[in-house]
């Protein structure tokens, strides 16, 4: 018999193929099978069943964790998986934990940090996970302000040793995912100290626990740092405190690729920046782009199939009610949503691109990209990971009360989802990184300097300056010409309006500080434009598939038209559109939305998420919401008993006193 599909109508509706949608979405059909078929391999495995955690103790949860990840790694071993196969396993497992933090930042930083010999010494082991490491950068006392750091590695050259050391309570290492309860090496983050003389923060490896009894190595004070947000969600991962009490480590243990010491203690600085200490941080931002839009994908699979399921007001004649997805408020905050999933999918893929190929450039000495993608990762991390812990708060309300169970999976991936606008990187801090990039760029306009890369439209200041829209009706504004140049006219506008009341101040400084609200603005406005320009660019490749690539024309201008209805008054304060022409694309942006209608189904399927890894009864791929929401609160422990535990002691005695008091 054929299963029930309560979404088959929606899903004959579709205009395009959906098949090579998926593709699409993957990044190439190899992508797409190797995807699905270790998304099915996770969801048909019980060992990683998800469904009950929120239920969980910490310990519990905790020890659910460490046997996710053992048998992880025995699928990883046993079915030979490659190293991108078990990256997708990790994350369809979907449960945070110390693995995320040795494969995503402990390995990441002695690669990019550590020298040949340290390569050849440290990753095999790392690699067959004999030693388990974590990335211990943020104290109590500091996390934003890398340079803050108290931790002290002081070079004794009697003894070619560092000693590690924390001086004081704030400069406990507090945070570190993996650190509190299992790895048993870290890199830590710590000043390093030659000859009396400080040179700043450096990486040196760390053994924390014993590998035959997982003790903590005397000195080493290690513990994880207490419950967080939410139940279930991030309380999977044991993040750690640490203090040292002048722990002693051999002298090749500091990742030397950026500085070296030397046998007798001098500090030699090599031909590399020294923001290359910062490397792994640019790396992790740069997945981060990549893990939004999958984040962003999830919740709105969820919103959308739930809204074309529920049914409010409007029934005609008896007839069915109206489906919520075909209320224009629903779509006005549903389809933008799916529109930027899609593009946070393509600037990753760009960003990623980009990343290799900074990384390569470095190898080969060139350092001449890093400012850029400095800017580029601090920037889309920041935008990407804001909008989608606010996005999944809006779909979580676009699902109504409903949403707010905690089976609609919506409370958990708020809750998992939401520090990622403060790690890597607190969002405004990085946001400003990126209006520092931006002001010397615009510094530099007239030195004769040609702005490349993200930044190349501002060579073209001159035209963008002083160039009028040229929008006349609400369909000119699909021309993408037309968009491309008021994205990148309100991004050099406020720019160089920026600039030119930093240029106010006698101190600069004083100026960035005074204004930052303005340049976080502007960093966001320049954000904007690559998202938009990467997905315009997108479009110009080949796309097969019937119907594919109108889809996501149709997406672009609702993406693109979604952000300038919404950032209005920055595009009209600037001269680059009019008011009217501001209405006009509002007028283009309701027509667009019609046209999403019909597909918002399928254009969700594309993403192939499971069951499984989706985790929501409102999301699920069949529809059929009210049944399951019904089956499903009668697992719910409280259901165990009819009369609830507490009855006797608390709920009796006050009922009874009711009763008594009523008859008095
Ligand atoms: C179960 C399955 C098993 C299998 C598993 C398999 C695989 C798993 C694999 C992978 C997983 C992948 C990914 C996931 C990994 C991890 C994610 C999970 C959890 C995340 C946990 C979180 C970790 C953390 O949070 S780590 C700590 C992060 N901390 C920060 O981000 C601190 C933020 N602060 C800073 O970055 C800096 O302090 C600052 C704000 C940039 C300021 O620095 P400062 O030195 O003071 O610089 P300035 O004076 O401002 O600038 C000087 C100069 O330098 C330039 N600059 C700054 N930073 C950089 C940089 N990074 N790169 C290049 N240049 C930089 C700056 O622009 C300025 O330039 P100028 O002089 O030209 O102006
Ligand atoms: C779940 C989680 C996992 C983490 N995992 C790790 C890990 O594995 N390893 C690790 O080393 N760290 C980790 N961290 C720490 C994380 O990197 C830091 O919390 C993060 O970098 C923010 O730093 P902070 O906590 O010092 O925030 P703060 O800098 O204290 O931020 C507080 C407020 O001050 C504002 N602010 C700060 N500086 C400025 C400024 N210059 N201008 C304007 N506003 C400013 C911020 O915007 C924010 O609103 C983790 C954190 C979390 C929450």
């Amino acid at each position: 018999m054929e299963a029930l599909d309560y979404h088959a109508e929606e899903r004959r509706k579709a205009e395009f193929n959906l098949d090579e949608m998926k593709i699409v979405w993957a990044g190439s059909r190899r992508n797409y099978e190797l995807s699905d078929r270790v998304a099915r391999l996770v969801a048909s495995d019980p060992v990683f069943r998800k469904d009950n955690r929120t239920m969980l103790t910490r310990k519990d949860l905790f020890k659910d964790t460490l046997r996710k990840a053992a048998h992880a790694w025995k699928r990883i071993i046993d079915l030979r998986l490659s190293e991108e196969e078990a990256n997708m396993l990790r994350s369809y497992v979907d449960q945070p934990a110390f693995t995320d933090l040795h494969w995503g930042m402990f390995i990441p930083a002695i690669k990019g940090q550590g020298t040949s010999e340290q390569h050849e010494k440290w990753l095999p082991m790392a690699y067959k996970m004999q030693i388990i490491g974590c990335y211990a950068q943020t104290e109590l006392g500091h996390g934003s302000n890398v340079q803050g750091l108290e931790t002290t590695a002081t070079f004794d050259p009697q003894t070619d040793e560092f000693d590690l050391h924390s001086p004081t309570l704030t400069s406990s290492k507090w945070w570190p995912g993996g650190l509190g309860k299992v790895s048993t090496h870290a890199v830590v983050y710590a000043r390093l100290i030659t000859g009396g003389q400080d040179h700043g923060v450096h990486g040196f490896i760390v053994q924390l626990r014993g590998l035959d009894d997982h003790l903590p190595l005397p000195g080493i004070t290690v513990g994880d740092i207490g419950m967080k947000f939410g139940s279930g969600a991030y309380n999977s991962m044991d993040n750690g405190l640490l203090r040292f009490d002048h722990v002693r480590i051999p002298r090749n243990q500091m990742l030397m690729r950026v500085s070296q010491v030397t046998r007798e203690g001098k500090f030699v600085q090599s031909d590399v920046p020294r923001q290359l200490v910062y490397g792994t941080m640019v790396y992790v931002r740069q997945t981060i782009v990549s893990d939004a839009s999958c984040a962003l994908a999830r919740a709105v699979c969820i919103a959308t199939r739930y809204s074309a399921v529920r049914r409010q007001f409007g029934s005609q004649n008896g007839g069915p009610e109206i489906q919520v997805i075909d209320y224009k408020t629903q779509q006005s905050r549903l389809f933008p949503l799916l529109a930027s999933a899609y593009a946070f999918r393509f600037v990753g893929e760009w960003l990623k691109w980009l990343y290799t190929d900074v990384t390569q450039r470095l190898q080969a000495n060139d350092f001449s990209t890093l400012p850029e993608a400095h800017a580029c990762t601090a920037g889309l991390k920041s935008m990407t990971t804001s909008v989608t812990a606010d996005a999944i708060e809006e779909c979580r309300k676009l699902c109504g009360g409903h949403g707010y169970l905690s089976n609609s999976g919506l409370p958990e991936l708020f809750a998992v989802y939401i520090p990622t606008c403060t790690y890597e990187g607190d969002n405004v801090v990085l946001l400003l990184q990126v209006a520092r990039f931006l002001m010397k760029t615009v510094s530099q306009l007239g030195s004769g300097k040609k702005p490349v890369g993200t930044t190349a439209y501002m060579g073209r200041a001159e035209h963008l300056m002083q160039c009028r829209c040229e929008v006349e009706m609400a369909q000119d504004w699909l021309k993408p010409s037309t968009i491309l140049e008021a994205f990148e006219a309100r991004a050099v506008r406020m720019s160089i309006a920026c600039a030119k009341s930093l240029g106010k101040f006698s101190n600069p400084e004083d100026g960035f500080a005074e204004l930052s609200p303005d340049l976080v603005e502007v960093a966001i406005a320049h954000c904007q434009l690559i998202v938009v320009s990467k997905f315009l660019e997108k479009l110009q490749q080949d796309i097969p598939g019937k119907g594919v690539k109108r889809q996501l024309e149709i997406l672009c201008n609702v993406y693109a038209l979604h952000l300038l209805h919404k950032h209005l008054g920055d595009f009209v304060a600037t001269g680059c559109i009019t008011p009217n022409q501001g209405a006009l694309a509002n007028e283009q942006l309701r027509l667009l939305y019609a046209q999403v209608r019909p597909n918002a189904i399928a254009l969700v399927d594309a993403f192939n998420y499971t069951d499984h890894y989706l985790g929501s009864i409102l999301g699920c791929y069949d529809g059929n919401v009210y049944q399951k929401l019904y089956q499903e609160a009668w697992k719910d422990p409280l259901n165990d008993t009819v009369v609830p535990d507490g009855y006797l002691e608390y709920l009796r005695p006050i009922l009874k006193q009711h009763i008594r008091t009523a008859r008095l």
